[in-house]
Parts: C-alpha cells; structure tokens; sequence
C-alpha cells in the first residue's frame, strides 16, 4: 500500500540550529498514527513541513506516492491536508461560520454563509461537537475553540488530518470521544496524525505511533506492544511517578470568592453563585467539563474578566478585589498560569528576557521604566531558564512565540513561579507538556503548597486535579455543584461532572 503522507528524511534549520534531522514519517489512510517526542523534539516542525508552513532544507515529501513541493498552506490545504494547531489560528471577533468561511474561501464563497451554517451544524451534530455557528470564537472555552477547528479543516476537505495535541484541555469522557469520533473518521478512509504527549490516548486510540527525539525519528512501532512506562521511556527516559502526597497543613483563608456571576457578551450566564476559599497551604482542585464557566473563573481571578457582581477577597489585601486589574492582583501576590498562554502570558513578538522580566518591572527589580537595568533581567532570566529546564533557547533576545509549545509554558511558569507567589491560579498548567516537564510542574505545585500559598488548580484532567487537590469543586454550568475532600472517589467526581450529584 501506498501512504497517503511519505516524508523522507527531512532537515531544517532554523538560523543554524537544526529542528529536524533527516526525519522520517508516513501515514497510511485509514490509519490513526501518533507522533510522540519530548517538548522541542520537533513534532510541531515536521507538521508544520507536511502543512506547507515550512519549507525543508532537505528532504522530500509524497503525498498518495507523488513528490510534492508544497508552496504554502493553501496547496496543502488543496491537496487535503488539514492541520489543527496547538495554538488556534481564530479570528477572536468573528462567529464560528466566519472563520471556517474566511479558512476555506473556495469552497464556502460560492456556498454562502447559510449554506456553510448548517453545514457546521451537521458535522457538529454528527460529532457530538455541540457547536452554535452563530456563536463569537472569542466567547468560546478553549475546548470549543478545538473544535472549530477540527470542523474547519473538516468543511475543507481534509483527508489527511493532523492534530496536534487535540485532547490537552478535554476531559476524560470528552477525549474519549473526540478520539472515538476520530477513529471514526479514519475508518471512513482518513489518514489521522494524533501529535500527543498522552501516552494513554495512544494506546488506545492509534494502530501506530513514531517518537522523536532531538529532531530525529528513534521508532515507529505498534503501541499495543509496549507498556505505558516502556513508551514513556523511549520518549522521555525513565517513567516518573506524581509527587506523593504529603499531609496538609492548611493556614488561614487566603482566597476568598463570594458569589461571583458572569455573563458572557451574547447573555449567557457563564458564573452563578460561584463561591470557595482555600486556605494557606491548600491545593483546591475546580474539576469540570471544560466550558462549566472554567475559563471566566480564571479570568475573574486574573482580573482580565469584571464579574457583574460578587466578591474576590485575598486576605491582608484589606479590599475586596472583584475589580482588581492584573496588576494589582499581581502586586497582592498573585501568580497565574492560564489555558491559554498566548493571549494572556505571553508577549510572542518579545523577547524570552523580555517576557520574564515584565512581573518584576514594577517592583523596581529592574531599575524604572525609563533606564531598565538590562543586565539584570538577562541574569535572572538565565536563571530560571535553566531552573525550570526552558530548552531551545538559542539566545536570551529570541522571540518567545519561536519556543515549542511546551517549552513556552515553562517559560511563563519559571516566571510566575519565580516570585514566591502567595496565591496561584493555575488553569491547564501541564496542557503540552511532555512527562517529565509535567512531573516538575506537579513537584512545584506541591512545594508552592508546603511554602503556604493558597493554589486554585483550574483542571480539566481529572487524573490531575485528583493527585493534587486537597479539596476539589466540580462545576457544571457556572456553579460549583458538588466538593469533595482528598482522597476524592474518582467515579464520584466524574458523575458529579457529569451533573449526577
Ligand atoms: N519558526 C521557528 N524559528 C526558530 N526556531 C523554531 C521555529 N519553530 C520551531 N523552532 C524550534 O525547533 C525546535 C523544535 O520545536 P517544535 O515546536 O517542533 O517541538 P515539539 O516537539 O512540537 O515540542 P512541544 O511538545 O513543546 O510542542 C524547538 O527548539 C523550537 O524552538
């Protein structure tokens, strides 16, 4: 049989430093094929190759046997191959139809808006998306953003989908079905790439996987063949465990939320009555469906969303901070780690020292505004850089949106972590990372607790909130519906996300 996808040794080279070194990979129709590796392996760059991102330096790409040398985007897109990125390629503004319009004008000019409407609505009916075409992207969870973007590629006619790290923000049960629909798809005569860190997910749902490492291609076998820990270790080394747990000492209530409501612009009430605290030296765990009101929550806390009423309280603050800016919320000794890095972590156009030292600009760490002590920042960055295990960084001076995914996230957590926070809000903070850069979240988490900060842990991996959390609170449709004490039942949480209390 022929494969769909053929690439052959393929180089690239970016400024000298070399992202992908001879590597190889096929995908057969009807095939679901996972492509591990570890944060920087160079996934992402060999996808973004096969959808006419980037050109190779060397190598040869067949596409059904035929060597292609694709000129962009738009020709792979032509020739069905269809990429949905880690970071979401949304126009915020627009409706769900507009930007699967303006992604696919070929086809959805000469069908109109109505036409591509209740094409959306069929597709999403058929994959159990529940997506409204109407809706505005930018009032979308992150999960629902995903699939507007698998139904993006959809409506374009992929029959090579690639989807890098789909299941990051899902919940168990909506994994499992995203990725039974996608097998679903590939059974239909698709070729699936599944670009995860998820190693359960690959044992389950792929008849192949690759593994990279350091820009190369170490194997392609059969997962059935290998254990989760032997996959762990031919993509990370050695399998690690999470941090035990050790017995709480919880302190006085250093985060209090009362009653907070938020409404989303088209009226829906995205928080009701959400109320919790969390003591100095607890982990509260908020487990959900993803889009129960998760994402406003985290805004509220991050002072980027006004809540129409209700109270945020940090104790020693003295005020009540619904209202807060992120700034304030910072100088009361916040921290956060939101789902979405990009819009509200990083700045991807600064630099790496740039977008480190920003949190410590106004304590007067770095001099003032107007004669920034360079040298200073670049020290400190340096630092955590190598703390936290930021790898890929050629220059302090690079770009930060040029970091692999995971590699950005320890970024912005070697920064927030960096100013001894006394309140965390952490929202997804393992989305995309790789094992081990997972397990070092998890420990720093764990110590952010022993040193008596107050920790909102935002997840929609359950396995995770239930590790960590010393309590946790299910939401569903903007209200905290049920809370649990460690150790949690995991099926009762689960029926509780599920709205059986
Ligand atoms: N446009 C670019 N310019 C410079 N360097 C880049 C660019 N794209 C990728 N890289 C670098 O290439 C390396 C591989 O990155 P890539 O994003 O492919 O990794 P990945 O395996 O997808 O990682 P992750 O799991 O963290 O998403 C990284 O060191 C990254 O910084």
């Amino acid at each position: 049989m022929t494969p769909a996808l053929d690439l052959v040794d393929i180089r690239k080279t970016f400024d000298g430093f070399v992202a992908l070194d001879d590597a190889h990979f096929s995908a057969y129709a009807g095939e679901v094929h996972a492509l591990l590796g570890e944060n920087g392996a160079g996934k992402s760059s060999l996808m973004n190759v096969a959808c006419g991102l980037y050109t190779p330096d060397a190598g040869q790409m067949l596409i059904d046997g035929a060597e292609v040398s694709l000129a962009g985007p738009s020709e792979a897109s032509a020739r069905g191959i269809g990429m949905v990125h880690q970071h979401f390629k949304l126009v915020k503004p627009f409706t769900v139809a507009e930007n699967i319009l303006l992604a696919n004008p070929r086809r959805s000019f000469a069908k109109g808006i109505r036409e591509i409407s209740d094409e959306i609505r069929r597709r999403s009916d058929a994959l159990g998306f529940n997506i409204d075409p109407t809706r505005r992207v930018g009032e979308l969870s992150v999960a629902e953003q995903q699939r507007t973007e698998i139904l993006k590629v959809l409506v374009g006619g992929a029959r090579i989908l690639i989807l890098d790290e789909p299941t990051a923000v899902l919940t168990d049960q909506e994994a499992e079905t995203l990725l039974t629909t996608v097998r679903g798809i590939a059974a239909q005569g698709a070729a699936i790439i599944l670009v995860t860190h998820k190693l359960a997910d690959v044992k389950k749902f792929a008849d192949r996987v690759t593994v990279m490492r350091g820009g190369k291609t170490v194997a392609t076998i059969d997962p059935s063949t290998k254990t989760t820990d032997e996959l762990t270790e031919l993509t990370v080394g050695a399998s690690l465990p999470l941090p035990a747990r050790t017995p709480g000492h919880f302190g006085r209530r250093r985060i209090e939320v009362i009653n907070l409501r938020c409404t989303r612009a088209d009226g829906h009430i995205a928080l009701e009555d959400a109320s919790f605290y969390v003591r100095a030296g607890e982990i509260y765990g908020i487990a959900g469906v993803s889009g129960n009101g998760q994402s406003e929550l985290a805004e509220a806390l991050m002072g980027v969303r006004t809540p129409e009423s209700g109270l945020i309280q940090i104790e020693d603050a003295g005020e009540a901070v619904s209202a807060a800016s992120p700034a304030r919320m910072r100088a009361l000794g916040a921290a956060f780690i939101p789902a979405d890095r990009y819009s509200y972590a990083l700045a991807g156009s600064l630099s790496i020292t740039e977008n480190f030292a920003v949190g410590g600009v106004g304590t007067g760490r770095y001099g003032s505004w107007a004669h920034l002590r360079q040298s200073a920042m670049k020290k400190d960055a340096e630092e955590a850089i190598g703390a936290f295990d930021v790898q890929g960084v050629r220059t302090l001076s690079q770009k930060a949106a040029l970091l692999s995914g995971g590699n950005a996230q320890k970024l912005v957590i070697a920064r927030e972590f960096s100013r001894s926070p006394n309140v965390i809000v952490a929202h997804s903070p393992s989305r995309g990372l790789d094992a081990r850069a997972t397990a070092a979240v998890h420990s720093r988490l764990m110590s952010a607790r022993e040193a008596g900060a107050a920790v909102i842990l935002i997840s929609e991996d359950l396995d995770e909130a239930l590790a960590l959390s010393d309590r946790i609170g299910v939401m569903t449709h903007g209200r905290l519906v049920a809370e649990f004490d460690a150790p949690a039942d995991r099926q009762q949480v689960g029926r509780a996300m599920v709205g059986h209390v």
